[in-house]
Parts: C-alpha cells; sequence; structure tokens
C-alpha cells in the first residue's frame, strides 16, 4: 500500500520488544521511541521517531508530494517530531513532465529537494517506501530496510563482550581475510564486465563462533530464546531459525586500524543481518553506511561510475555507539562499513534464518572465515613461498606476502608467551612498512633488506605451521624426528666409545668428524625442541620436552668426555687416504661392533646432516626459522640475523636437508647464541660442544 501525497498524523504507541529471560541481565529493552522494526516481512520501520523528542507529539509524513511537501513546510517542529517516509528525495513538478521530456524546461527545474526543509524542521527523513498502516496500532510498515536499537546492551555487557572477543584475539584466535570482491559477493563470471567487475578490498580479522568457549557471553545472547522470538516478530517472520552453521552463527569481528581494514561496499546474501556494535573509535571510519532499498535501481546499472552517481546523495550514515544493535535488511540495500583509519572497531553478527538448516555458503565461508570446515587449518591464498630467497623475492609478492603474514600471524601467534607475540608483531610491522614503502617507491634500503631477510625466513616459518589440533599433531611428529636423531647420536657415541676404549691405532681424523658431527645435531635437535615446545604452547607435554631436552644434556656431556678422550689420541694426520682407510678400518677393529655401514655414516663429517638423517628431519627448518625470529630479545635487532641463518645464505639444496640449519648455526661462532639462549639447563652447554 502506498500513500502519495497524503500526510498523516498518528501518535505512535511505544513499542518495546518483549524481552526478557536468562540473558536479560546483559540486555536492555530498547528504549520505546527506538524505532524498532516490527511487523513485516521486509525489516521495516515503527513509529519513524527518535528518543529525543519525548514531549512533543509524534507525525509521520507519507511522500513527498504536493500535500506532504506543504505539511512539512508549515509544520511547527516544536510541537511536532515529524518522519518522513517517501521513495524519492524530491517534490516532482508533474505538470511540467511533458515540457521537460521536450527539452523545453530543464528537468532540474520541476524537482524540488526535500532534504533542506527536512534539516530546517529537524525531521527525520526515510528514502523508502510504506507497505502498509496499521491506525489500530497506529503503525507504519516501510520497507527502509534499517531500524537502530540504540543501547541494546548495558554498557557492563558491552566491557564484557569487548573482553571475551580481545582475549580470543589475545589467543591467537580468529582468521584475517584481505579480499577483494564485488558488490553482490559473488565470482564475477568469465567475462567479468560491468558492474560485476568492479573490486573492492576488504579486510578484517573475523572471530568464528566456533573459536568461542560454551560459556561465551556471545553466545549466550545468540541462543536466548527470546532474541529469536522478538527478531521474527520485528521482521514479521512466520519462522525464525539460529544457523545451523557452526562457524557463522554468531561471530565477532574486528576492524583493526592498523590495517586499514574496512568492508568494501557490497549486498549481503542472506536477506536481513544483526549487527552488534561493541566497540568504535569516533572520528577515525569505521562508519556503517548504505543506500536505502537501492538494489533494485543499481542492478539495471552497468557500471560503478554510474552507481556512484546515483548514491551521491543517497548515503546514509547512521550514528551507531557500543551497545547498539541494527537490524538490516543487507540483501536490498547496498552497504560498506568505511576505512578504519586507528583503533579498533569491535562488532559481532547474529545469523538467523529462514529455512531450518541453512548454512553459510562456502564462497563466504572461503573469503571471510578462511576456511569450510571446523579445521583450523587455514586455507592459503598466496603463492608457495616456502622456497623463497631474499635475493629472489619478486615485488610483486609484496602485498601477497603482507596478506599472508596478517593471516597467519595469529595462527602462529596461538599460545605463545606475550614476549614471543610482542616481537612477531613488531616484526609483522616491519615488514609490512617495508613492503609499503618499496611499493610506494621510496625504498628504505636498511630497513628494508633486514625486513625482507626475516619476512622470507617468517613466511618460510608461517607458510608450514598448522594450528590447534593440526599443529599438535605435527609436532608430535616432529617430535618422534628428534627422538630418532637423539638415537643416532646415542649410536654413533655409542660406537666412538667403544672405539676409542678399544686396544687398537689412533683414528683422530674420523673421530673428529665424527665428534662434530654429534655436536652439530645435537645443537640442532636442541634448538628443534625448544622450538617445538615453544610453538605449542600451553598444551606441549612438558614432561616430554624436559626429557629430550635431558637427554640432549646427557648426550652432550658423554661427547665432552668422548672429545676429551679422542683428544689424548693426538692430532689428526694431515691427508686422509680414503682408498685406503676402507678396507684398513675393517682390519684395524675387529672388536667393534659389527654395522660397519652405521659406523660409516656416524663417522662422515655429513655437511647439513643429510646422509645422517635422511628426509626424516627435513621440516624442521621451517620451525627453526621461526625459531631465530624469536630470539629477537636476545638484542639482535631486525636484520641483524647471523649470517648463516639467513635465508638467502641457505643454498637451496640444503632445504631438502634436515639439520643443515642447525649446523649452519654450529659452524658460525655467533650463531651459538640463539640455538641456546640459555634459559635451562641444556641450553648454556651449547657453545662449550661447538668449540670441538
Ligand atoms: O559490521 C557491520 O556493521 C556491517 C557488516 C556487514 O555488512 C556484513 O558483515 O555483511
Ligand atoms: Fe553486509
Amino acid at each position: 500500500m502506498m500513500l502519495r501525497g497524503a500526510a498523516i498524523g498518528r501518535r505512535c504507541r511505544p513499542s518495546a520488544p518483549r524481552l526478557g529471560g536468562a540473558a536479560a541481565e546483559l540486555l536492555r529493552a530498547p528504549p520505546p521511541a527506538a524505532g524498532a522494526a516490527l511487523g513485516s516481512r521486509a525489516p521495516c520501520l515503527r513509529g519513524c521517531a527518535t528518543a529525543s523528542a519525548a514531549s512533543r507529539e509524534r507525525l509521520v509524513v507519507l511522500g513527498t508530494g504536493w500535500a506532504g511537501f506543504r505539511v512539512l513546510n508549515d509544520i511547527d517542529d516544536k510541537k511536532f517530531e515529524v518522519s518522513v517516509i517517501s521513495p524519492r528525495n524530491h517534490l516532482l513538478f508533474t505538470p511540467m513532465l511533458a515540457s521537460s521530456a521536450l527539452g523545453t524546461v530543464n528537468q532540474r527545474s520541476i524537482c524540488q529537494p526535500v532534504r533542506p526543509i527536512v534539516a530546517k524542521k529537524k525531521a527525520n527523513f526515510y528514502e523508502s517506501r510504506v507497505q502498509s498502516i496499521n491506525r489500530e496500532e497506529k503503525l507504519v510498515v516501510a520497507r527502509h530496510g534499517y531500524c537502530h536499537l540504540p543501547n541494546f546492551l548495558r554498557p557492563e555487557a558491552v566491557v564484557g563482550l569487548v573482553g571475551e572477543c580481545r582475549r580470543l584475539e589475545a589467543d591467537g584466535r580468529g582468521f584475517r581475510s584481505h579480499e577483494a570482491h564485488n558488490v553482490f559477493l559473488e565470482d564475477a563470471g568469465a567475462d567479468g564486465v560491468g558492474l560485476r567487475s568492479k573490486e573492492f578490498a576488504s579486510s578484517k580479522v573475523l572471530m568464528a563462533m566456533d573459536d568461542m568457549e560454551p560459556r561465551s557471553a556471545l553466545l549466550a545472547i545468540y541462543r536466548w530464546p527470546a532474541l529469536r522470538r522478538f527478531l521474527q516478530d520485528a521482521f514479521g517472520l512466520p519462522r525464525l531459525f539460529r544457523s545451523a552453521d557452526p562457524l557463522g552463527g554468531a561471530y565477532y569481528n574486528i576492524f583493526d586500524g592498523a590495517f586499514g581494514d574496512t568492508l568494501g561496499w557490497h549486498f549481503d546474501r542472506s536477506s536481513f543481518s544483526t549487527s552488534l556494535i561493541l566497540q568504535t573509535t569516533p572520528g577515525a571510519g569505521g562508519d556503517f553506511q548504505y543506500a536505502p532499498d537501492s538494489r533494485q535501481a543499481i542492478c539495471e546499472m552497468g557500471s560503478w561510475e554510474e552507481v556512484e552517481q546515483h548514491l551521491d546523495g543517497r548515503v546514509l550514515t547512521p550514528p551507531l555507539h557500543p551497545g547498539s544493535l541494527y537490524l538490516f535488511a543487507g540483501n536490498r540495500s547496498l552497504h560498506r562499513v568505511s576505512p578504519v583509519a586507528h583503533g579498533k572497531r569491535i562488532n559481532a553478527i547474529f545469523t538467523f534464518v529462514e529455512e531450518e538448516g541453512a548454512t553459510l555458503n562456502e564462497y563466504t565461508l572461503r573469503k571471510f572465515f578462511g576456511r569450510t570446515g571446523q579445521s583450523k587449518t587455514k586455507i592459503r591464498h598466496t603463492p608457495d613461498f616456502s622456497e623463497a630467497r631474499a635475493d629472489q623475492v619478486p615485488l610483486a609478492w609484496g602485498s601477497a606476502l603482507r596478506t599472508h603474514i596478517a593471516a597467519n600471524v595469529g595462527n602462529l601467534a596461538s599460545g605463545l608467551r606475550v614476549w614471543k607475540r610482542r616481537i612477531l608483531q613488531s616484526t609483522v610491522r616491519a615488514v609490512c612498512t617495508a613492503f609499503e614503502a618499496l611499493e610506494g617507491g621510496s625504498r628504505g634500503p636498511e630497513d628494508f633488506e633486514g625486513a625482507l631477510r626475516i619476512a622470507v625466513a617468517l613466511i618460510r616459518g608461517l607458510a608450514q605451521v598448522p594450528a590447534g589440533r593440526a599443529r599438535a599433531r605435527e609436532c608430535a611428529a616432529r617430535r618422534a624426528d628428534v627422538r630418532k636423531g637423539l638415537a643416532q647420536v646415542r649410536a654413533a657415541l655409542g660406537r666412538l666409545e667403544a672405539e676409542l676404549g678399544a686396544p687398537r691405532g689412533p683414528e683422530p681424523q674420523r673421530h673428529a668428524g665424527c665428534l662434530a658431527w654429534a655436536a652439530q645435531m645435537l645443537t640442532g635437535l636442541h634448538t628443534a625442541a625448544r622450538a617445538l615446545r615453544t610453538l605449542e604452547g600451553p598444551g606441549a607435554p612438558e614432561q616430554e620436552y624436559e626429557g629430550l631436552l635431558r637427554a640432549v644434556g646427557e648426550l652432550r656431556a658423554r661427547l665432552r668426555r668422548a672429545a676429551a678422550a679422542a683428544a689424548a689420541e693426538g692430532p689428526p694426520p694431515a691427508a686422509p687416504d680414503d682408498g685406503a682407510r676402507g678396507p684398513a678400518e675393517e682390519r684395524r677393529r675387529p672388536g667393534a661392533p659389527r654395522d660397519a655401514a652405521g659406523v660409516r655414516q656416524a663417522a662422515a663429517p655429513a655437511p647439513g646432516g643429510r646422509s645422517v638423517s635422511g628426509g626424516a628431519l627435513a621440516q624442521l627448518k621451517d620451525y627453526l626459522a621461526c625459531a631465530l625470529l624469536w630470539e629477537g630479545r636476545q638484542g639482535k635487532a631486525a636484520g641483524e640475523l647471523p649470517a648463516a641463518l639467513e635465508v638467502g645464505a641457505l643454498p637451496k639444496e640444503a632445504s631438502a636437508g634436515s639439520s643443515s640449519t642447525a649446523c649452519s648455526a654450529g659452524r658460525d661462532g655467533g650463531a651459538a647464541g640463539w640455538a641456546d639462549s640459555g634459559d635451562d639447563e641444556a641450553g648454556s652447554e651449547g657453545s662449550g660442544s661447538l668449540s670441538l
């Protein structure tokens, strides 16, 4: 139903939604004049009045035709609080339409804009169509698509929810997305022309429902039956259900000024949404902006330029405050969250659906949740950086790297101690700044080189680091690798000790090789065990790690004793004769353990350790790359990585080897510090054994 040009004066009855029940503690019913949307299938407007003028009578003017315009012009706004609802924001002087079509009158001359007069009368203007009028209820239902319930939450509940969200964030939960999308949140299609081809960049952190504690206050509100009933009433729906999506039922959004986060112009895919504003930074952006009921018009447009023209003067930016709940028909009105310049904007979205069992589509899950299922393994959107070399990183990788770092940093930071997390975060910031400078053409050479090296090392590490249970599994497998490595060292030392005790000629060259190899292996395994323990965070099996580190300490002590015994044998011969030594070796040690192959293997200097440990420890390099970053607390500024640990310094083939990083570290005196950062008993022994 549509009334054109008619003005109806109505005192709108206050309409507090019916709220009560368990979560009522947290909630405050909207004040009577909050403009709650009730009574229609489409989100709609009730009362159309603001809370400001309880003493004035409310008057709703429908349409901006002759009558409406006249009433608005003549009304005494001291006596009446006026709201205007009209699909047009101007009066059209219809008798002149024909002349306008013929070109004798300019089109603009036959339109009178309504906003100046609305502003003068301090009225509310809703560009919308009225759907129905309920005279009994004094209710006007308009297809406006937006409804604001200020103070929906009590301030203390807002504080509680913000705290909950921050805790999750600090715990490394959530997924940071940096995405390009068009207004329809759909693939552009093969041809990708017209409006569909216009992409907007969006970035934010989303904290999915399955990341929340079962006792989460947000989930308590979401599951509160009265909220669902209220929304069903508000939207005038026959049925309404909570979403069956395990990730997207209720979730937190964080728009971080440090990343200039924003949500680009789009239409939602669901017919309506419910958003709870928790934190804003006034004046810093993060505004919710929308063009009411604009879908139909925009769908007919061929380009974004046309849409921009259409949006001019139509975009509304409602004032939202922490504790505000707003209901919004997001699939009918183009909307966005403007870029956040600083601080953080936090809100929560509640998803309700009209069909029982409905879930989010894969496109949305992938883009904004980073995964489609409950696995916490993040989706990679970026090139494979694992083979990256500092001297080979193409400039074009800049933004992909930033995205990748940003997407994984939360994942990696999960469970880290605070100081480590800080190092990681400041490293990431340095890297992002460096890339920004580079892309902007103002390359800061000192900053950049260091940051790039770190970036590559970081990415190599991050690229392999899973989260949650997958991480625990991965760490368990890597612990098994460390145990295997320790067993190899133990066996080699056993054979060496047996040889040293046996009455036979000295073999100083071979023994020195074996000792050096064992020392390097122990350094690498020690670093690996500590890095893994850090990675696993609070859930790490402490006893097992203690056992591994104790074993390293014991083997180092044995190594020192063996080294002393070997030193007593005398200096190594100048030039060992490999060809002659094989059979001679067999002849000289008849009482030695039988496994000759094992002896030969252990005795080989094994540059890079590959021949000893094969591929079993291959992935440790990534953890070691992470570990070296974390060792920044030892006063090594970003960029001052020990030379042997720079990613560019690692020969490509070394990445296939197991403890190559550790061995490089072992050979470099300066590197010993990071490998043995010295807060456990085994740590302080590293450099000593390396000096063998
Ligand atoms: O955060 C907001 O206020 C709006 C969010 C939104 O438009 C969306 O999640 O689709
Ligand atoms: Fe939206």
